[in-house]
């Protein structure tokens, strides 16, 4: 069950605690006595507030927000957290105001105070990396569901607490929200939590006051050149997740030169893994049958343990993804055989990934897959998987989003006018940029690349999976990439309703594929 809102990032029933032992515990300067005030959350966002909150004013990129105090006061906040620019605009509110430097460095520990999270004593697995984040913990939740463990999982896609969801806005929620799900989760007694950390949420303190139990690397390839100036940087902010006050211990996926890295200079104990050949790590992948629905693998470990399952999604990196989690939970106490009883019992992993190289087709028609990949190394691992497993033509469907990353979109252009035998480039999320200019940059790097490929410009989204599927015959494959589990299309500040899935089974039925 999926329901949106901001009702499962905070507890049901939280116990107050005493806003004058904060200010004691964190030195904060306070703009009058708060002897008897009491705190039960916290928020940064003045939508969210619930009376007895404490509302965080953050100086923000638009706005400071502060400046919302008032608001905040009106639904109940008995307190205001900000820096002295912010203790200026909250005047006025009504409210006491306590000042520190830098609020948002502070957010995380004071959250973790409120609710407590502390006496949390369910296991916590991170997950981060560039690609394969929310695979890798959607697959950590189904395997501990395959042994009977309660568990819940914060992701790009959904906030989820056992069968309850809610969608998530960002990948890694800001660390109020974070804790409050948390605490959530310990009434709920999930007894295991797996969440999706990005390098912005290292950056923004948005996981600070939580020590995870384990924390998986996947991968790092070209994304977000947009937010760190190089690699480099884009690197050092991930790194930020393998120390000790982050991690206890770390499961590093060395495929890539980055995991390598990253397993020399991790500051937490490392197990590793790969799925390349010639490469020495703890934990191998092996390989096994690919067919379009699931995908084979056998894990061999160190002491000559092993198991052997399989994924219900196609490609090679979902078998990584999916050895990940399971290492990532041998790594934080489960038995790799216990494990491997619990899957073969149920005919292998049963996880359900939205919008990950979701098969939305039936079993009449060209195979119509969703996806969420919006990186040249997504789009390479996607179309070398499809390869292997397409009697007939691959067709891509894609566009780029705007006002993010435009260093990537050649790279992009350029890898689907390799890996498949027809490039329909359509619009993804525009925002603020002219989706022409976008749609260019995707045909020139694929043109450059390849200048004989077949390559359509289809604006519009509906008209693009339409083109595809009139182009496709049974035994083809059309990968669309981009919208995965999403449910708008963004143009210029506006979320315009918009569900690949659902439009890609109306197109197919309207083709006769689909009943
Ligand atoms: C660059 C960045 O991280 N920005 C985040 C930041 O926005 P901002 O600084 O612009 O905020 P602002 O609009 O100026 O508002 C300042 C403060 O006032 C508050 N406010 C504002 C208006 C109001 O009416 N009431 C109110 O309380 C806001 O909640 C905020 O705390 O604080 C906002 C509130 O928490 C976030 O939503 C916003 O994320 C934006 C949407 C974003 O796109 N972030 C991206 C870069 C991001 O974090 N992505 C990663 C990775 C994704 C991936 O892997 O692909 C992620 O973890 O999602
Ligand atoms: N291990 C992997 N290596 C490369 N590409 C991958 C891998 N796993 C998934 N992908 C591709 O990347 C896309 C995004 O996958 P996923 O959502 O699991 O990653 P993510 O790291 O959570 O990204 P985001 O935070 O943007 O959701 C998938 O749709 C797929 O195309």
């Amino acid at each position: 069950m999926t329901g949106t809102g901001t009702a499962m990032l905070r507890p049901e029933h939280p116990v107050p605690r005493s806003l004058s032992q904060l200010v004691a515990d964190f030195g904060f300067e306070a703009s009058e006595r708060v002897d008897s005030v009491e705190v039960s959350g916290v928020t940064v966002s003045s939508a969210a507030v619930e009376p007895g909150d404490l509302y965080v004013g953050l100086p923000g990129t638009r706005v400071h927000g502060a400046s919302f105090a008032a608001d905040a006061a009106a639904s109940g906040a008995t307190a205001v957290l900000t820096d002295a620019a912010g203790a200026v605009l909250a005047e006025g509110a009504g409210l006491p105001v306590l000042v520190t430097e830098d609020p948002r460095a502070a957010l995380g520990d004071v959250a973790a105070w409120v609710y407590r999270t502390e006496e949390n004593t369910a296991t916590f697995f991170a997950v981060t990396g560039t690609n394969g984040k929310t695979s890798v913990v959607y697959v950590i939740t189904a395997v501990l569901g395959q042994l009977g463990v309660r568990s819940g999982l914060s992701s790009t896609a959904e906030r989820r607490i056992g069968d309850v969801a809610v969608t998530s806005s960002l990948t890694t929620p800001e660390a109020s929200e974070l804790h409050g799900l948390l605490a959530r989760m310990r009434e709920a007694e999930v007894r295991a939590a797996a969440v999706e950390v990005s390098a912005q949420a290292l950056s923004r303190h948005r996981v600070d006051g939580i020590v995870f139990d384990v924390a998986g690397f996947t991968n790092l390839s070209h994304d977000h050149l947009d937010d760190y100036a190089s690699m480099d940087e884009y690197y050092a902010a991930k790194l930020e997740l393998f120390t000790p006050d982050r991690a206890r211990r770390a499961v590093v996926t060395i495929d890539d030169e980055w995991g390598r890295r990253l397993a020399d200079e991790s500051r937490i104990p490392v197990t590793t893994l790969t799925s390349v050949e010639g490469i020495d790590a703890d934990w191998r992948v092996e390989l096994g049958e690919q067919t379009i629905d699931r995908t084979g693998f056998t894990l061999v470990g160190p002491d000559g343990r092993s198991l052997t399952t399989s994924i219900p999604v196609l490609g090679a990196f979902m078998a990584t993804n999916a050895a990940l989690a399971i290492v990532m939970l041998v790594e934080s106490g489960f038995d790799l055989e216990a494990i491997g009883q619990a899957l073969e019992r149920d005919g292998g992993i049963q996880a359900y990934i939205p919008g990950r190289a979701e098969r939305v087709s039936g079993e009449r028609g060209p195979a119509l897959f969703v996806d969420y990949g919006h990186t040249p190394d997504a789009f390479e691992r996607a179309l070398s998987s499809l390869r292997v497993v397409t009697p007939g033509r691959i067709i891509m469907v894609f566009g780029a989003d705007g006002d993010r990353d435009t260093t990537k979109r050649a790279a992009m252009g350029a890898i689907a006018a390799r890996g498949a035998d027809e490039v329909i480039i359509t619009d993804f999320h525009p925002r603020y940029e002219d989706p022409a200019a976008i749609r260019a940059a995707l045909i020139a790097g694929a043109l450059d690349a390849v200048p004989d490929a077949e390559v359509l410009e289809v604006a519009d989204q509906r008209a693009a999976i339409r083109t595809a599927i009139q182009h496709a015959t049974e035994g083809d494959v059309i990968f669309y990439a981009g919208p995965g589990h999403e449910d708008y299309q963004e143009v210029a500040g506006v979320h315009l309703p918009y569900s690949a899935r659902d439009d890609a089974r109306l197109a197919l039925r309207e083709a006769g594929w689909l009943s």
